[in-house]
């Protein structure tokens, strides 16, 4: 082995098979840095991961192994792009082992426990290591992740409706009415992963449009836990997600009322400066209208601001890929923190238009 190898960060994924999972193969065999060093899946065990993904032929030459053959604690990180529960029941194991995790499911998310039991219906096997995790949103925590063991990757609504409001709550600023603010969000299909589900068949998903979760969606307490923290205080949100008939991309779109005494606000200024050093966020020009297309495959997340009429509502339209930035793409800006790189390693792809 080289001495550049060497030096490179041993990355194992665990559910490489899955859309996330796959889109992390596609991330870190382009990483610079990174050498991957072992991929799962329960099902595809000995198969090339070429022969499943062709578009990494010829850049990735491991084959899917299960959990337990894999070289998991060979590794200086373990991505987890499994369903929720998998990653806590492994974590000891490998933090004793010395290995970094990042987690794209929910293990390390929500900070309170008895939240986590009700939304996920299963106990939280291990407090004690959430309690020591972090929030993976970098544009929020990024000191934190710099120094943490465990990362718990935010999900995919979560990671716009949080991006889209922060600059208006943090500090302590009294800039709007936070007691209503409505998110309403819509995703594309592959947000649902690649398992088989009657709601994501072609002649289900295609040529239809619909509302879900209406009534109560496991990211509604993630959002508001992080938006109570940053306001210091209770935050009321009514959040809807949408299913829409493409593969990639999330649009989020956000109302908030403009208190009487911030109506003078520059709020495109605002939101300039909050985000002017974020190699991700990108704070289009007043009035713009983000499409998904501009961000496809790409990890930037968009923001455009909007106040019809130069009146007491604020609009605020966020975009993102539900894979890259909503998932493993921020999962990547996360291990690049971890590691001490620079953030945009291995992340500075453009999307492809048209
Ligand atoms: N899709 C998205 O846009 C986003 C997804 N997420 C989250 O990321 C995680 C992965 O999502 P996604 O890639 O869409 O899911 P998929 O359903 O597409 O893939 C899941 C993967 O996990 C493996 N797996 C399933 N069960 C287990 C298990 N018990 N132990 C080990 N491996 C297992 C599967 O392979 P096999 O069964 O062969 O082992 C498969 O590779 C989920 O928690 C999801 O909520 C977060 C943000 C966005
Ligand atoms: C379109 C679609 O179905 N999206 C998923 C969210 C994907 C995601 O980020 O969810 P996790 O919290 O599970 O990681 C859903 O609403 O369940």
């Amino acid at each position: 082995m080289t001495s550049a190898a060497a030096s490179r960060i041993k990355a194992g994924i665990v559910g490489g098979t899955g859309y996330t999972g796959v889109e992390l193969l596609r991330l870190l065999s382009q990483h610079p840095q990174v050498e991957l060093t072992a991929i799962t899946s329960r099902k595809e065990d000995g198969m090339p991961v070429a022969d499943m993904y062709p578009n990494l032929r010829g850049r990735v030459d491991l084959c899917f192994q299960t959990p337990e053959k894999a070289a998991l604690e060979d590794c200086d990180v373990v991505f987890f792009a499994t369903p929720h529960g998998v990653a806590m029941s492994q974590a000891k194991t490998l933090l004793e082992r010395g290995v970094r995790i990042i987690d794209l499911a929910a293990d390390f998310r929500l900070q309170d426990t008895q939240v986590f039991e009700r939304w996920y219906k299963m106990p939280h096997c291990c407090p004690d290591i959430l309690a020591e995790s972090v929030y993976g949103l970098v544009e929020l925590n990024r000191p934190k992740i710099a120094g943490a063991k465990v990362v718990g990757n935010p999900g995919c609504y979560p990671t716009t409706v949080l991006l889209g409001l922060a600059p208006l709550l943090e500090g302590g600023r009294k800039l709007i009415d936070t007691s209503h603010i409505i998110a309403d969000c819509k995703s594309g299909v592959s947000g649902a992963g690649r398992k088989a589900e009657v709601s994501t068949l072609f002649s289900e998903a295609g040529d239809n449009f619909k509302a879900y979760g209406v009534a109560g969606h496991r990211h509604h307490p993630e959002i508001s836990e992080q938006l109570n923290a940053l306001a210091g205080g209770p935050v009321g949100l009514t959040f809807v997600p949408h299913l829409v008939p493409m593969i990639r991309g999330m649009f989020s779109t956000l109302y908030a009322r403009i208190l009487p005494d911030a109506l003078d606000t520059d709020f495109q200024a605002l939101f300039e400066q909050r985000y002017a050093d974020e190699p991700f966020v990108d704070v289009m020009p007043a009035g713009a209208l983000p499409e998904t297309r501009s961000v496809r495959a790409s990890n930037q997340l968009r923001i455009a601001l909007h106040r019809p009429g130069n009146g007491d509502q604020l609009i605020i339209l966020v975009i993102q890929d539900n894979l890259v930035k909503g998932a493993s793409g921020q999962a990547v800006q996360n291990m690049n923190l971890m590691f001490g790189l620079p953030e945009s390693t291995g992340l500075t792809h453009v999307a492809i238009l048209p």
